[in-house]
């Protein structure tokens, strides 16, 4: 699903409105009409319903849905936080009065005596601060045991999350049109919208859209051909971590065999120490890091650098090989493998896929977190263009940038992934995808990173609340099954 900026937003408006001729009025009602079918669902006939209303069309879609409401009976009232002022908003205000829509005054409000709150008083195009009655209002509003409900964005909040006011509304549900917006997706702005309904009313665009929220839909795989080998299969590599950290390395190679892998090997200088534990895994014994040859078979598939590798000198000399003696791998670079990364990286040698998360990514740019949260898609998408990469930039909303400017925002997931080893797994699940699935990077990317999440909300929705890195691994099938549209045959096209 598109996702927009402000501005975006506002061209799309325009476009429908002023080029296509859609008469606005229509498509206020139509958003009317939407949040009107969501919420029936969540409120009763007797429940006493309060629709807050601003001055612009925000508060034209709340008219228009009280009129809707008393319509069919509901008992609702409107509480004018401002007189409306557009044209839309004041023909809807009109018609509340024709349909007998009462409306209640500042004196007379009394936030306890209702269910349910409908707040219809800013849009995304907010800025600033709310002023202190309405923040007196929405206090009250958050602190009670109603309902609260806004149509498009929770007001108090701008639509690509660089302006929250104190004591914007606190919704539980938010209902918005068409494609949702910066601070519908991101935090902060994402704290306040609750659970969030997109909700088709006929707008349209005209220009490229390049931002996106991952949906279950963009996570589809491609069956195995009938007649694949281990090898053709896919393959990964992943080189060796220091004693301390084997467990990362461990966590990589059992995520990339189950994510699909036909063969996954260790390359190391060392003893094999998961030859008791992870039996599939092939060992590819080096003699030194620093004098690395990479036969055809390793080079053909995808190698993975970073999980549990440490920081010696001989793995920036190895890194800075891969980079000066061969040409054309595909690499997964985490972790360790991104502390040296200015060091050794030269773009346009390899197709690669970094997973930094934002600690990794502030050191790699130089630039420190609050600075990166402040504007994570404009700083994403430069870095990735600017190395021609495939930037996974991990966090509790990972973000991922492709080279040519595609950004998808990832929603799903939960704090429950925060756990050691998780972003290890999500290497392993990237490369097990890459070397089974023929998409390309961005696309891997995004698959990779959803079923990560969505293997997190699996195990939470079983209420497996502290779930551990393994337990992310061996639910794999579990999820994996429903991306894979086998129906019993096997894929010729893949
Ligand atoms: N057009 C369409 O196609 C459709 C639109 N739809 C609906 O319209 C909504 C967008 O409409 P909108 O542009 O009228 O926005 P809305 O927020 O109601 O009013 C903006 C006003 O707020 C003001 N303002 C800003 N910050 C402020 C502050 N801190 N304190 C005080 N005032 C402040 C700002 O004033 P300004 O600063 O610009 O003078 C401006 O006057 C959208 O969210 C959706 O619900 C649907 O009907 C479907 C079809
Ligand atoms: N609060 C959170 N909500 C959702 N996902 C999270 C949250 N915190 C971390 N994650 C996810 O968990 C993983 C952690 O990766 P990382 O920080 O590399 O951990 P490790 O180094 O221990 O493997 C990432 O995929 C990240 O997106
Ligand atoms: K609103």
């Amino acid at each position: 699903m598109r996702l927009l900026s402000n501005q975006e937003k506002v061209d799309m408006d325009k476009y429908t409105i002023e080029d296509l001729k859609v008469p606005s009025i229509i498509l206020m009602e139509n958003a009317a009409q939407s949040v009107f079918n969501v919420i029936k669902k969540e409120i009763k006939k007797n429940d006493k319903i309060l629709v807050l209303t601003g001055k612009g069309n925000n508060g034209g879609d709340g008219f228009a849905l009280a009129r809707i409401l008393k319509i069919k009976s509901y008992n609702v009232e409107l509480y004018k936080i401002y007189e409306p002022k557009t044209k839309d908003a004041r023909k809807n205000s009109k018609l509340c009065k024709i349909y007998s829509v009462e409306s209640v005054d500042s004196k007379n409000l009394n936030i306890e005596e209702y269910d349910v709150f409908i707040d219809a008083v800013f849009g995304t195009g907010f800025k600033g601060i709310l002023e202190d009655r309405i923040q007196n209002v929405f206090n009250k509003i958050n602190n009670s045991s109603g309902l609260e409900i806004s149509i498009d964005i929770p007001s108090g909040i701008s639509g690509d999350n660089n302006e929250i006011s104190p004591n914007c509304f606190n919704a539980d549900k938010t209902i918005t049109f068409e494609y949702p917006v910066l601070a519908h997706c991101l935090y902060p702005g994402k704290k306040f919208v609750g659970k969030l309904f997109v909700e088709p009313i006929g707008l349209k665009y005209n220009k490229e859209l390049k931002k996106e929220v991952l949906e279950e839909k963009d996570l589809y795989l491609k069956p195995l051909k009938y007649d694949v080998h281990k090898y053709s299969r896919g393959q990964v590599s992943v080189i060796d971590g220091i004693r301390k950290y084997s467990g990362a390395t461990y966590l990589t190679l059992k995520a990339a065999l189950k994510a699909g892998a036909g063969y996954v090997r260790l390359i190391t200088d060392g003893e094999n120490r998961f030859k008791n534990i992870l039996f599939e895994i092939v060992i590819k014994n080096i003699s030194s890091y620093e004098k690395i040859k990479l036969n055809s078979k390793i080079a053909k598939g995808i190698l993975v650098a970073g999980p549990g590798m440490g920081r010696k000198s001989d793995k920036l000399t190895l890194l800075n090989k891969i980079f000066s003696d061969y040409k054309n791998l595909n690499l997964v670079l985490d972790a360790d493998a991104l502390y040296y990364f200015n060091d050794y990286y030269k773009k346009n040698i390899h197709n690669v896929i970094i997973t930094p998360h934002l600690g990794e990514f502030s050191r790699m740019i130089d630039k420190n977190i609050e600075e990166i949260r402040e504007n994570p898609i404009k700083i994403g998408s430069e870095f990735a263009a600017e190395n021609n990469l495939t930037l996974i930039l991990k966090s509790e909303t990972t973000m991922i940038f492709s080279e040519d400017g595609r950004v998808a925002v990832n929603n799903f997931g939960n704090p429950y992934m925060a756990t050691a080893g998780s972003g290890d797994v999500l290497t392993g699940i990237i490369a097990g995808l890459w070397a089974n699935q023929s998409f390309k990077n961005f696309e891997i990317a995004k698959k990779a990173v959803g079923l990560h999440s969505l293997i997190g909300d699996y195990l939470y929705k079983n209420k497996i609340f502290n779930f551990t890195s393994s337990d992310i691994i061996d639910n794999i099938s579990n999820v994996l099954k429903r991306f894979i549209d086998a129906d019993g045959r096997f894929s010729n096209d893949c």
